[in-house]
């Protein structure tokens, strides 16, 4: 099916977050979408996928033009959407899942359950998936939850299926597979709409290539172009995509973990017997696959895990038992890995999440008033510093962009009075050129002599920015080795096996 939108603009107020936007998915295409943060891609999906009402503009199947209410006219017509923040039920099995919304009844007007799971064994069995129709979606990790939703939309026969940021909550292998299975899905004859700011995966997939720069399509990219060059072409200017730094030059050691053990609500130990330090000036990176107790590790520095044993000082004050207030206003920054759930309240505005957890003291608040003035001049600076792009300090952050959602956070964090920084993917969803902007902050933290954590999933990241890389397996830490180490190496660990002898 070939899918054409046609003068497509959309307006948000006075924002107009797509201008006349023009584009052609051939059928059985990979066609990716490039833009920095706010461009509009999210925007000219939810066009097509009749969330939201253009302006103007049509949307063509066939060369023909389509009127779609909602997602169900969109479905129907043969549209599928993979969602980031997937939207399936986690009680529920797969085949209840697939049939969810869609449901077919049998003898005597029953459910007839079975029907979803033999298209659920046919769909799996087509693209090689391994999905267990009556498997609780609940229990599956995360890349096979994202089969379920592909295997949901092939199921209503979707032609043309719509992937914004799909890697974004995936593991480097987890990605490598869905590369695969985007690839058999173009072998079949459906075509895809590819959204991502990983250059990597869009030179290794896309057949076409569409830039789009507020709100417009700015041209088309070649899928042979160099990381560079993509690069520059999304964002509009030269990117630098290596972090330039000196060599660390570590002070005292200031945060200091002895014996960590966290256990989860189900009574697991989710963090086994973890020790590590980390000195003023330098960053220590914690790789591994997500979901090996890095989130609880930095979650248990933040006071923010019940169950916690074992011992935590930053400056030889004592940080377990203290209060996640208290841990903050000892200076330490935190950003969080999800950050719709964690990092703001989608329903203040940008101003109110830029001080968010400051409301109790001067600057922002003096003698029980909140300080207004000094709050619009301080998330103005930080508006612009940190490029958030947004119509003003008033937006909700909700209504942003997801890259510059994780801005705001990053904005507030790094503007405390730091001793002690600790990120968990910190550049998750955010374009390259940010993702410059971000890192070089980092090494600046780093070299004003403030230790920092970042947790990361992305071994890009990871050997970018480590002065020293503690890999985690299963709640424990495998090894601490240098920054420089390779990743093949860094690869073995992450699979529990430590080639370097390096004790944690
Ligand atoms: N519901 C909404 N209300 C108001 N403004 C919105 C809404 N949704 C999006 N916008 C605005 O439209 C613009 C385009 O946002 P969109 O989410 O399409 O960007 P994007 O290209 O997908 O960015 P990212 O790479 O960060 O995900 C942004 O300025 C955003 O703030």
């Amino acid at each position: 099916m070939k899918l054409e939108l046609r003068g497509i603009t959309k307006r948000f107020g006075s924002l107009v977050a797509n201008d006349h936007i023009d584009l052609v998915i051939q059928p059985g295409e990979i066609h990716c979408l490039l833009g920095e943060n706010g461009a509009g891609k999210s925007t000219l999906m939810n066009v097509l996928y009749g969330l939201y009402q253009a302006e103007e503009g049509d949307v063509l199947l066939d060369d023909v033009v389509q009127h779609f209410a909602g997602p169900g006219d969109a479905m129907r017509a043969g549209i599928g959407m993979v969602h980031q923040h997937f939207m399936l039920i986690p009680v529920f099995t797969v085949a209840e899942n697939v049939m969810l919304g869609h449901e077919q009844t049998g003898v005597a007007g029953k459910l007839d359950l079975d029907a979803a799971r033999a298209k659920v064994r046919e769909i799996s069995a087509r693209f090689g998936f391994h999905v267990d129709p009556d498997a609780l979606v609940g229990d599956l990790p995360v890349g096979v939850q994202q089969r379920v939703e592909i295997i949901k939309a092939l199921s209503r026969d979707a032609q043309v299926l719509v992937f914004d940021e799909p890697t974004a909550v995936l593991t480097p292998q987890e990605t490598d597979e869905l590369m695969t299975i985007m690839r058999q899905l173009r072998s079949e004859g459906t075509s895809i709409v590819f959204i991502t700011h990983k250059l990597r995966e869009v030179r290794e997939v896309a057949d076409r290539i569409t830039v789009i720069r507020l709100g417009k399509v700015v041209g088309e990219a070649s899928p042979t172009a160099s990381n560079s060059e993509l690069a520059a072409l999304m964002v509009g200017r030269a990117v630098e995509l290596t972090v330039h730094k000196e060599t660390a030059r570590p002070g005292a050691a200031s945060l200091v973990v002895r014996n960590l053990d966290v256990i989860d609500p189900l009574g697991l130990k989710v963090v086994n017997n973890v020790s590590f330090e980390v000195h003023e000036g330098e960053i220590l990176a914690i790789a591994g696959v997500q979901g090996n107790g890095q989130t609880e590790l930095t979650e248990a520095i933040l006071g923010l895990q019940p169950r916690v044993t074992g011992d935590i000082t930053l400056n030889g004050e004592k940080l377990t038992g203290l209060s996640v207030r208290k841990i903050l206003n000892a200076g330490v920054g935190f950003v969080p890995e999800d950050r719709t759930e964690d990092g703001l309240v989608g329903e203040f505005t940008i101003a109110e999440n830029l001080m968010l957890d400051r409301s109790d003291a001067p600057p922002f608040v003096r003698r029980g008033n909140l300080q207004l003035g000094y709050l619009a001049e301080f998330a103005q600076e930080k508006k612009d510093e940190f490029d958030i792009r947004a119509q003003s300090i008033t937006t909700m952050a909700g209504r942003l962009s997801g890259g510059n959602q994780q801005k705001v956070v990053l904005a507030r964090e790094l503007s405390r009075d730091l001793k002690l920084f600790v990120a968990s993917q910190p550049t998750r969803g955010i374009d390259v050129g940010s993702i410059e902007f971000v890192h070089k902050r980092m090494v600046e933290t780093r070299d004003a002599g403030i230790p920092v954590i970042v947790v990361s999933t992305e071994l890009d990241e990871v050997v970018a920015l480590a002065d020293r890389i503690a890999v985690m397996y299963r709640g424990s830490i495998v090894g601490i080795v240098p920054g420089n180490t390779p990743r093949d190496i860094l690869g073995l660990m992450m699979a529990g096996e430590n080639p370097t002898g390096v004790a944690a």
